[in-house]
């Protein structure tokens, strides 16, 4: 497990995707957006709301298990894109690059983009926001929730 956290909310997250919005605009015209589903779909729509880009792709890989890393498997390949020439391809993260270089196979002409980054992916990526460092674990808005944490004291007194 990760030692460290960053918890990312919605409005973080909304804030953070439209920062990159402002970096791909100067970088198109696009001809879609191609989300990395699924830690890439909210990104994706916030991102093509901004461009005003109505195609959108997918193409779904999955790697983790919760915090476990597996084989990539590739669920559903792109259908469109061609070799993702003009193409956008939008993820949540890189952190490993595992799924980064699996897709960038499948896509080589798409520019990539991911909001956060890790250093081990970051060579992989064109275009991102905020780089955390490889043992910090970023908790995104879909998959927490807020709930109540006792007072340090009382967390205290329990050791
Ligand atoms: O750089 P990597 O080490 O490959 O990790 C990054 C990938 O892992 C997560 O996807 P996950 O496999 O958890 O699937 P999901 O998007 O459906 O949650 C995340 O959304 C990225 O796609
Ligand atoms: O840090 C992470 N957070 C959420 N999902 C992930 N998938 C790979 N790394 C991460
Ligand atoms: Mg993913």
């Amino acid at each position: 497990m990760a030692p460290r956290y960053f918890t990312v909310g919605w409005d973080q997250l909304h804030r953070d995707a439209k920062a990159l919005a402002w970096r791909l605009i100067e970088k198109g015209p696009w001809t879609g957006v191609v989300a990395i589903t699924r830690g890439g779909l909210i990104p994706a729509a916030i991102i093509a709301r901004e461009l005003e880009c109505r195609i959108i792709e997918t193409v779904s890989v999955i790697t983790y298990d919760e915090e476990k890393r597996g084989d990539p498997r590739v669920a559903k390949a792109p259908a469109a894109a061609g070799d993702g020439t003009g193409w956008l391809l939008v993820d949540d993260l890189v952190d490993t690059g595992t799924t980064a270089r699996l897709v960038r196979a499948m896509l080589p002409g798409a520019h990539f983009a991911t909001i956060y980054a890790k250093p081990a992916g970051k060579p992989l990526v064109d275009s991102f926001v905020t780089e955390v460092s490889q043992d910090t674990w970023i908790l995104f808005p879909w998959d927490t929730e807020a709930q109540f944490i006792p007072p340090i004291a009382k967390a205290g007194a329990a050791k």
